[in-house]
């Protein structure tokens, strides 16, 4: 039996998939003492402890800035996100955005909602005139990451149905999703070659060390006079104080976000939205049900799939008990383990060995043994110098 923490955010499509025949799951945003796996959404986990006995973290959404990611390898707890599950929402939130700036649907909606009086038809075709827009036709769109919003942005918008001129910007593209891009779409070379003549620039980037502040004055500097910034990536991607400035100097025309901040909120030339990109039923149940069935994949079999701390390794269970083990990617580790298990003359069915970066995973599967003597060889091998969390685990019925 598997305990579980949820967060009461998380869609109950997705929690509902821990049977309770083998796990129990209780709700709060920090692991209790017994958890052995924690399923959040946005929560702020870098200030929660971690206890030992926590196996795994799932992250049903995308982002993972919020997690303790160094940390949590460490302590051999291997954390899950749910990819491209929500990118359909946050491009539909995007696209919406794109349409509010190019025309100005909020003042004109506030201002006809304040109208008083018998003849609105007559107070309205007088005072439209104040809330003449601009198309999207034929514009420009910087994308910056095209990824799996990015790349559904970028699609959209270059389709006949927005007709916009798109040029994207991702050195990191994943090769299925680079398949996925529509052929009207320019790739830039570089960050610049999207600012310069972008009427509208959006953001699709995650949050880490080297895209913190990736839009700085110096960035911004470099944008088209007048044009749009979207950002529904992350609130520390952009320097807030350069947006800022250059809002008030006129370079920027506005400035639409999905993550509010208490200088941003009452800005003229601002919109802010609550963070609800990825808040649609369809997204908040596809994210959860992806991470869970990762969660309880992990949970009983020991195989990963989607982790953003370690590579995807799988085993077709071949024997009745496998060892699975979290190590330093350092030499000679499967030398060790192997040593240790040839000393109790057992015989290795099957394994996998992979790594990322100063960590590793390796699972073995053993023939002929019994759990509990497997248990003792297994608390031997945790032992081994460099070794951080050993399971044994038996092959699901
Ligand atoms: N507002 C909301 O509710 C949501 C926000 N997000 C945010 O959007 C981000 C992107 O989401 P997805 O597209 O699903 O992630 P993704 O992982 O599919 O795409 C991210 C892309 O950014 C690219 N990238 C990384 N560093 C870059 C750099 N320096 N310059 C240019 N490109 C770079 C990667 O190569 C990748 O293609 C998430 O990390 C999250 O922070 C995601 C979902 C919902
Ligand atoms: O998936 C993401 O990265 C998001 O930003 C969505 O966050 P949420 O699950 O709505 O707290």
């Amino acid at each position: 039996m598997f305990q579980i923490t949820a967060s009461t955010t998380v869609a109950p499509a997705g929690v509902a998939l821990f049977d309770q025949e083998n796990y129990k799951v209780d709700y709060g945003e920090s692991p209790t003492t017994d958890a052995a796996g924690l399923l959040i959404r946005s929560v702020d986990l870098h200030q929660t402890a971690l206890s030992e006995r926590l196996l795994t973290i799932g992250r049903a959404g995308v982002g993972v800035n919020n997690i303790p990611l160094d940390k949590a390898v460490q302590q051999g707890i291997v954390v899950f996100n749910a990819p491209a599950a929500n990118a359909n929402g946050v491009k539909e939130l995007v696209l919406a955005a794109l349409a509010i700036g190019a025309r100005p649907m909020l003042p004109a909606s506030d201002w006809v909602h304040g109208l008083k009086g018998n003849d609105i038809d007559v107070q309205v075709e007088k005072g439209k005139k104040a809330y003449v827009g601009t198309e999207l036709l034929g514009k420009q769109l910087g994308v910056i990451g095209l990824g799996h919003v990015g790349g559904l942005v970028a699609n959209s918008a270059s389709s006949t149905a927005f007709g916009m001129h798109v040029v994207g910007y991702d050195p990191y593209i994943q090769v299925d999703t680079a398949w996925n891009l529509s052929h009207h779409i320019h790739h830039a070379k570089n960050v610049s070659q999207v600012l310069q003549d972008s009427d509208y620039v959006t953001i699709h980037v995650p949050l880490t060390d080297e895209t913190a502040e990736m839009l700085n004055a110096e960035a911004i500097a470099q944008m088209k006079p007048g044009s749009v910034l979207l950002n529904f990536a992350r609130d520390d991607v952009v320097d807030e104080a350069a947006i800022i400035a250059a809002l008030d100097r006129g370079h920027l025309r506005q400035y639409i976000t999905d993550f509010a901040t208490p200088k941003l909120i009452h800005h003229p030339k601002v919109l802010c939205f609550p963070h609800i990109g990825g808040s649609t039923d369809a997204a908040e149940t596809n994210s959860a049900k992806m991470v869970v069935q990762t969660m309880k994949n992990y949970l009983e079999t020991g195989n990963i799939r989607n982790s953003v701390t370690f590579p995807d390794t799988v085993m077709d269970f071949q024997a009745p008990l496998r060892l699975t083990l979290i190590h330093r990617n350092v030499p000679n580790m499967v030398g060790r383990m192997t040593e240790v298990l040839a000393n109790y003359d057992l015989n290795i069915v099957n394994m996998v060995n992979r790594s990322n970066g100063d960590y590793a995973y390796t699972m073995i599967d053993l023939d002929a043994l019994e759990a509990k003597r497997l248990q003792r060889i297994a608390n031997k091998m945790a032992q081994i110098e460099n070794v951080v969390r050993v399971r044994v685990i038996e092959q699901p019925k």
